[in-house]
């Protein structure tokens, strides 16, 4: 699986729209929800989205739906991993990224085969809390190296001004929310984010 550098991370299908217009090939649909029906109606309208404009849809948590939707892609975290049906998500064809946070993480990623691996925060992130100290750059380096050819993605407290130390540290994609969605020209930085990560 080869990924484009730059992976935002959003909340709804009009940010998918929005951003894969603003020439983003990758994107996930992150929705902190129970509400199936509104789930079910988001992920159509993004793997619309996605669909027409050539990028790839990755379905954070609710494996079920992305199953049943016809979904290409999925993130599962550790505690997801826990509850999700990975011969069934094999089975359906969808490709899998894990978050990792400290190396037995990574060596549970691993086990289960993913098509990339995510290690994060790499700075400190405003948008949920977590127990890990930011991993910095070199953590990055070091997963680069543990990991071989698998496509590791950066993700937490990433700003445009950062991402390109993260792929020069070993980043094949780097994840984002807050610097492009609560910039004040979302389209705008989105645009400057791909110049920055998906010229070399
Ligand atoms: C690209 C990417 N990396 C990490 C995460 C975090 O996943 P998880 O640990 O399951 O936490 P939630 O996002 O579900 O709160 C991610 N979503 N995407
Ligand atoms: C959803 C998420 N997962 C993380 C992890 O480290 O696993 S950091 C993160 C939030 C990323 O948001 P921002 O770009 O605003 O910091
Ligand atoms: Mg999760």
């Amino acid at each position: 699986m080869r990924l484009p550098g730059f992976y935002p991370v959003v909340d709804s299908a009009s940010w998918v729209s929005r951003l894969t217009g603003a020439g983003a090939r990758l994107v996930q649909l992150r929705i902190k929800s129970d509400d199936t029906v509104r789930l079910s109606r988001e992920i159509d309208a993004a793997l619309a989205a996605c669909q027409a404009a050539g990028a790839l849809l990755v379905v954070n948590d609710h494996w079920e739906l992305a199953v049943a939707q016809g979904a290409q892609a999925l993130h599962l975290g550790q505690e997801d991993l826990d509850t999700a049906d990975l011969p069934a998500i094999r089975r359906a064809g969808l490709k899998l990224g894990v978050s990792t946070h400290d190396e037995a993480e990574l060596d549970r990623a691993l086990s289960v085969a993913p098509d990339y691996v995510a290690l994060g925060p790499i700075w400190p992130t405003t948008l949920k809390k977590m127990p890990w100290a930011p991993q910095g750059l070199a953590r990055l380096g070091a997963w680069r190296a543990r990991i071989g050819a698998l496509p590791l993605v950066a993700i937490g407290g990433i700003t445009l001004e950062r991402a390109r130390a993260c792929r020069a540290a070993g980043a094949d994609a780097v994840a984002v929310v807050s610097d492009v969605l609560a910039h004040a020209d979302p389209e705008a930085r989105a645009r400057a984010w791909i110049a920055a990560v998906e010229t070399d």
